[in-house]
């Protein structure tokens, strides 16, 4: 509970409005935010109560005793109190972005925010979570999700990202590349100077990648939807995966309408019923769903989420920036890798992949799919990188 005194004392100490929002307010928001029926909140509060005490205030929610009274004091903090220990009953560390936010350097006498624990994200992921969340509430504001909606009738039609990657494989005989268009990361830095995403794109089709990331965070990773449009728009076939931190329903629609063919989900970041229905949504898209895990308890948990079909194993702790490839072959072994093989779960490897020996050694451990951005992305001829990681030419 150490948290939520901390958020107590910054929004005392914070001249921002707390303006109560009433109990239909908060059914509405997270409606909104997961394109679900109001009724879906009720699960979310169930798993609260179940996992700690019953909050005072979700009694009146839950009882309805006083319909026209029940306007339920349930302050911004609390709002992000709930989703955190949700995530953080199923094992999730990353907790959402404190209405605070982080502290702010000089902002004058009526803004000093205290640095303590609760709005300092502890590290760089939180933080790229906490950054996506602001983004993405301005983004919504613009084009909220009924116009969004609208311009899906507009977009590109959707191609079949899983599919590519298993003809990729049974042509081969070696895992389908998903080829990462990636100009930077916050722990490599600038891989690319000279960066031009379609002429990358481009190579990266010619050298047999099956499919192609796109990376979109502007902030961390210098990406852009523009990228991922443009090489929709110059004609590049391979289905796209549009690479964004989601945290949102709203994410995926508006991906959609940038011509994404597959979304990334971090299960380190998602709670496993927000993983649940964004994979409904995406199905119901005609996308598919990329669920990253990087441990154990992370594997088990999205095993246990209906309706998942593909599963990416990031060899890279997005906490620490630590790469191990041997996590790939750890997640997959015993009744894991049973299980995997049993439901015909496609599996990439993510992460830190470089030679051959590096493909081998994860296709051995059982994966489908590679996922590789640093190490073909840095070559002056990508096409050549993708036959040099390799070891031989797959575009044939
Ligand atoms: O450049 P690498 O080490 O080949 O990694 C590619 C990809 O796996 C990595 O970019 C990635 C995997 N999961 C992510 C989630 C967010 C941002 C980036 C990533």
């Amino acid at each position: 509970m150490e948290g939520l005194a901390s958020f107590r004392a910054v929004a005392s100490l914070s001249s921002r409005p707390r303006k109560p929002i009433s109990a239909s307010a908060f059914d509405a928001r997270r409606a909104n935010s997961l394109s679900l029926p109001s009724s879906s909140c009720s699960i979310v509060r169930a798993q609260q109560m179940e996992s700690k005490g019953t909050p005072p205030s979700a009694v009146a929610v839950e009882g309805e005793q006083e319909p026209e009274k029940v306007e339920l004091e349930i302050k911004e903090w609390e709002v992000g109190m709930y989703h955190n220990e949700v995530a953080a009953s199923q094992g999730i560390r990353i907790r959402r972005r404190p209405p605070t936010g982080p502290p702010q350097h000089y902002v004058g006498p009526f803004e000093f925010r205290l640095q303590n624990e609760g709005n300092t994200p502890r590290n760089i992921l939180e933080e790229i979570i906490w950054h996506k969340d602001t983004q993405v509430a301005q983004l919504k504001q613009r084009q909220p999700l009924y116009s969004l909606k609208k311009a899906l009738d507009n977009a590109p039609p959707v191609r079949d990202f899983v599919g590519a990657l298993r003809a990729a494989h049974s042509r081969t005989g070696l895992p389908g590349l998903i080829a990462e268009v990636k100009k930077a990361s916050p722990s490599r830095g600038v891989l690319r100077e000279n960066f031009d995403p379609v002429e990358i794109a481009q190579a990266y089709e010619k050298g047999g990648a099956a499919c192609l990331s796109v990376l979109a965070d502007e902030k961390y990773f210098q990406g852009s939807y523009e990228n991922m449009v443009a090489i929709r728009n110059a004609g590049v076939k391979c289905p796209l995966l549009c690479k964004e931190f989601i945290i949102e329903a709203w994410q995926i629609y508006y991906a959609r309408t940038k011509g994404a063919d597959a979304i990334l989900l971090i299960a380190a970041v998602l709670p496993d019923l927000d993983i649940k229905y964004m994979t409904k949504i995406c199905k119901m898209l005609g996308m598919a769903t990329l669920v990253e895990v990087h441990d154990e308890r992370e594997m088990d948990r999205v095993l246990g989420i209906e309706g998942v079909e593909f599963i990416g194993i990031n060899n890279r702790n997005l906490e620490t920036f630590k790469v191990d490839t041997s996590n790939t072959k750890k997640l997959l072994e015993g009744e894991r890798g049973e299980l995997i093989r049993q439901r015909d779960i496609i599996v990439v490897g993510e992460s830190g992949l470089f030679t051959p020996d590096d493909i081998a050694y994860v296709q051995e451990a059982g994966v489908k799919a590679v996922l590789v951005g640093e190490s073909i992305v840095k070559q002056n001829d990508p096409q050549k990188g993708i036959a040099e990681l390799f070891g031989k030419d797959i575009s044939m």
